[in-house]
């Protein structure tokens, strides 16, 4: 048998292997097999698609001069891809790059598939070594529906977003889709739900769930292991792939650098890629440019706390769901004194289910008052300004809404410029969110309510009273 092949790429590499790193060395070069030198053709043999746009994209300017040193001037180079299952990927045809004088170019021509390469070798990080067959589990949570998410103005232009990419994931603008925002407010839910509604629309795809801290141990432990090659091709052949997290990822270099050509190729692909961070990408620290570049090319869509109305839905879906029947006044004293998040939010509902049971108390307003306000005071919360509205129109009897009603009678402007007051005072809100949500005033509006309620309790001692006592009912 003719070993000129053998030869020729041996001399090739000995050039390659003292002009790159050791591990790319390894990575890219050690596992490609060369097949045949005909015509000044030499055609090497790679594992992945992937694999040969990669070094295309990397390592063909070395390849093309020791190429043309071993063989002359007219020297081609032909990759053939072999996938060695055949669902690993769609099967992508054999590409043939001629680093000629105009730089490479490829053609395609059929996969050839040899026998004795059946099985897989493609390591799954997510199956116990030695299986052979490629089982995904998509890792989500049956629990995190569509279903089960209550929509609100604080998440509806993230869901209607999620919503259109289950429906044609990798086929809308919205790719990669970057959910983000503060913890507890829906991000890891909202994304599952969009994997999980994958999954019933297009059973056949993979759709793959994995936190950005689970991808960054994983690839850890495959650079570890020397498995590099088998990481990089089992993200590549992910149909919907969702990182949560993606801020875990801020300063490991190498990590992102992984990171950056599985995204490149599964979006080549025109495969969905969903993210979450607790961060606009604009904000993201301690992350390469061009990722960040990548995250922007699709749609970022923020979740925001929910309002008083949105946290009396979540409340009563979570009741219903455990099979609890809970008074309004119960849901509703919950809703206005747990403002922070919709984790607190659940939590404060778990709290009081557990208390009523252990402690064989009927599950009433007073109950919840005792539970909550013990939860309130040891996360030190913050008074959201629909609390404080609702403290306000309280104290007068006024109906709640009444603040945001354009009138100038004076019992509602009061009420709203003490409201106006309260928040300012006792919450980081700007003039500006305090004005939107009070009414839809501008920021001069709230400065003037301020100076007006401050020169009022310096000169009105009913009105000082009326104050402290609001006062006092809000730091209850
Ligand atoms: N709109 C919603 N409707 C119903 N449940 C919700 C909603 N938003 C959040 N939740 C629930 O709140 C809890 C916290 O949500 P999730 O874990 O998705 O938050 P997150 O933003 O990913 O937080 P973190 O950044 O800390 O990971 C979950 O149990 C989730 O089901």
């Amino acid at each position: 048998m003719n070993n000129h092949h053998l030869q020729v790429w041996n001399n090739c590499l000995a050039v390659i292997k003292d002009n790159v790193p050791p591990i790319s060395y390894k990575t890219w070069f050690e596992p490609i097999v060369p097949l045949n030198l005909e015509n000044q053709i030499l055609t090497l043999q790679v594992p992945s698609h992937f694999f040969y746009e990669y070094l295309e994209e990397q390592y063909i300017d070395i390849l093309r001069k020791t190429l043309r040193k071993e063989i002359g001037n007219s020297a081609k180079l032909e990759y053939n891809v072999v996938m060695e299952n055949n669902h690993i990927a769609n099967s992508k045809p054999f590409s043939v790059v001629v680093p000629g004088n105009n730089g490479s170019s490829t053609k395609n021509r059929p996969v050839s598939m040899p026998s004795d390469k059946e099985e897989l070798t493609i390591r799954n990080p997510f199956v116990i070594p030695g299986i052979k067959k490629l089982h995904i589990d998509s890792q989500l949570n049956p629990d995190y529906s569509f279903a089960n998410f209550i929509e609100g103005d604080c998440n509806r232009l993230a869901r209607s977003a999620g919503v259109a990419v289950s429906e044609n994931p990798g086929g809308t603008a919205f790719n990669p889709l970057v959910l983000y925002g503060d913890s507890g407010l829906g991000k890891t839910h909202l994304a599952q739900a969009i994997g999980i509604k994958t999954k019933e629309l297009y059973q056949d795809k993979t759709v793959l769930y994995v936190s950005a801290n689970k991808f960054q141990t994983q690839f850890t432990e495959a650079i570890r292991n020397n498995n590099k090659n088998d990481f990089l091709h089992f993200y590549q052949m992910i149909d919907v792939l969702i990182i949560d997290d993606i801020q875990e990822l801020a300063g490991k270099e190498k990590t992102q650098n992984t990171f950056f050509h599985i995204f490149n190729h599964l979006h080549q692909s025109g495969k969905q890629l969903i993210l979450t961070s607790d961060k606009a990408p604009i904000e993201l620290k301690g992350m390469e440019n061009r990722l960040l570049s990548r995250f922007k090319w699709g749609l970022s869509a923020d979740l925001q706390n929910p309002d008083y109305e949105t946290r009396v839905r979540i409340l009563h879906q979570k009741a219903y769901k455990d099979g609890i029947v809970l008074d309004n006044e119960v849901i509703e004293y919950i809703a206005s004194h747990v403002t922070n998040n919709v984790r607190e939010l659940e939590g404060a509902l778990i709290s009081l289910l557990a208390q009523s049971t252990l402690n064989k108390k009927e599950l009433n307003l007073e109950l919840a008052v005792t539970i909550i306000d013990r939860l309130v005071k040891n996360t030190k919360r913050e008074l959201s300004i629909d609390y404080i509205q609702k403290v306000v129109c309280d104290h007068f009897s006024l109906p709640i809404d009444v603040l945001q009603v354009k009138t100038r009678k004076r019992e509602i402007v009061q009420a709203r410029q003490i409201a106006m007051y309260f928040s300012k005072t006792l919450t980081k809100a700007s003039l500006a969110s305090i004005g939107s949500q009070i009414g839809k005033k501008d920021h001069a509006t709230v400065l003037h309510a301020c100076k007006t309620v401050n020169n009022l309790i310096d000169t009105d001692r009913g009105f000082k009273t009326q104050i402290d006592e609001i006062d006092k009912k809000l730091k209850m």
